[in-house]
């Protein structure tokens, strides 16, 4: 099944936090052109359907579960979830469909038949992937994802021996329960000392008890997140691998190297990677700390420079107190495709260590971004 201009394109997931940020960014970039978008439901088929391209004639919500239906599109977008991916892809290529499936959730990601899809560092990995007939295109980890669009740079020119990333992980990469979980706790824990917070003269100390008695007591909602987040921190994210690493660690490596299309381990081109995942709670941007081992002592600024001059979004924030203040945080990068990557320096170990931090919005470039982005190389606009 080839792709025209024009042709049907299927969405499912779009009006989840991923699917939100994909159909505002295609309506931004004026991708909704070039397609006949038609808008799937696993819970409210039949109703009217979104009209992102201002048509006048937004139609009716298809059944996500419908196979006929799905299988008569050249083309699937889907963020609605690693369920519905389970439940419905195996089924429909079951049927014969060889339609492209291009989707967020991680349940394919490592198949061997499915390209992880970050153009910016592996359009060469997507282009001979085309070539030889792949048909299923997965979006990356957030953390991964932006770790590559700021630090590409180097991992595409063979400069990395090996890494460690320390991530800052929003709560954004819950879901958007867990956003508002976190900002009712803020809510709360400031309601547990509003009326000493109003005078200045109160001791700081009881406030600080009261605010940890509302933390340890009952009187947080913590459904979503399973302790306390606000004023807090949890460091494990994802499930248990039981071999006392956390799933989203092992993405780092198993992940990066996919992406450039490295997969054999023993390879001499293999990145080992391996870090500690934290979950903070910022809104939607993951920051990450990295140690990387350089195969060259390389000068600071020429690092710098093969980071800024890898794409048009990694951009370097120069190593001062005044800079990273006020460009090197989560609040002024949520909202932007900017990756900034800053706090480049020679480490005190050893010749070849550097450190490095970065930021990006986990939710363009570390979600929906690289997927509209395969939309339009799939549709050949890109
Ligand atoms: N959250 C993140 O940061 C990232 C997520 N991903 C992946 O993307 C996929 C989707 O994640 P995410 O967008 O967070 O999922 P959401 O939970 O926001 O949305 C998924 C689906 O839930 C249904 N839904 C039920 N109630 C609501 C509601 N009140 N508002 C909106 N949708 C609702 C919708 O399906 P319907 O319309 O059919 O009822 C929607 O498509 C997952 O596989 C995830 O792993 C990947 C990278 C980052
Ligand atoms: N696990 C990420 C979000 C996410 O959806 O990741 P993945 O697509 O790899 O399951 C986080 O919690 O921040």
């Amino acid at each position: 099944m080839t792709f025209r201009s024009g042709d049907q394109v299927g969405f499912v997931g779009w009006r989840g936090m991923v699917g939100s940020v994909l159909v505002q960014r295609m309506q931004e970039e004026g991708d909704f052109a070039g397609i006949d978008p038609v808008f799937f439901s696993t819970s409210s088929a039949g109703r009217t359907a979104p009209d992102p391209a201002g048509t006048g004639d937004p139609g009716v919500l298809q059944d996500a579960y419908d196979l006929e239906a799905l299988s008569r599109l050249p083309v699937v977008v889907t963020a609605q979830g690693g369920d519905y991916t389970k439940d419905v892809h195996a089924k429909l290529r079951a049927s014969g469909w060889d339609g492209l499936w291009i989707d967020a959730a991680s349940t394919l990601r490592m198949s061997e038949d499915a390209i992880i899809v970050l153009d910016p560092v592996n359009r060469d990995v997507i282009d001979r992937g085309l070539e030889r007939g792949v048909k299923d295109f997965v979006g990356g980890n957030c953390t991964v994802s932006c770790l590559l669009m700021g630090l590409g740079g180097l991992f595409r020119n063979d400069l990395v021996e090996w890494a460690t990333s320390m991530t800052y992980q929003a709560a954004s990469g819950g879901g958007a329960r867990h956003m508002r979980e976190v900002l009712q706790q803020f809510g709360d824990l400031h309601g547990a000392v509003a009326g000493e917070l109003a005078d200045p003269a109160s001791a700081i100390l009881e406030i600080d008890r009261k605010v940890l008695a509302a933390q340890r007591g009952d009187a947080l909602d913590t459904t979503m997140f399973g302790a306390p987040l606000s004023g807090s921190l949890i460091p494990w994210i994802d499930a248990d691998l039981g071999n006392g690493q956390s799933r989203e660690e092992w993405k780092a490596a198993a992940e990066t190297n996919k992406i450039l299309g490295r997969t054999d381990r023993y390879a001499q081109d293999w990145v080992p990677m391996d870090g500690l995942c934290v979950r903070i709670a910022t809104m939607r941007s993951h920051s990450q700390a990295l140690t990387i081992k350089l195969r060259e002592d390389l000068p600071v600024e020429e690092v710098e420079r093969i980071i800024d001059a890898d794409n048009e979004w990694a951009t370097v924030v120069p190593n001062t107190k005044e800079d990273t203040v006020r460009e090197l945080t989560p609040v002024a990068t949520s909202g932007t495709l900017t990756i900034p990557v800053g706090r480049i320096r020679k480490l005190s170990v050893g010749p070849g260590y550097i450190s490095a931090f970065t930021i990006g919005d986990q939710l363009l470039w570390g979600a929906a971004e690289p997927l509209r982005r395969m939309l339009r190389i799939a549709t050949g606009t890109l």
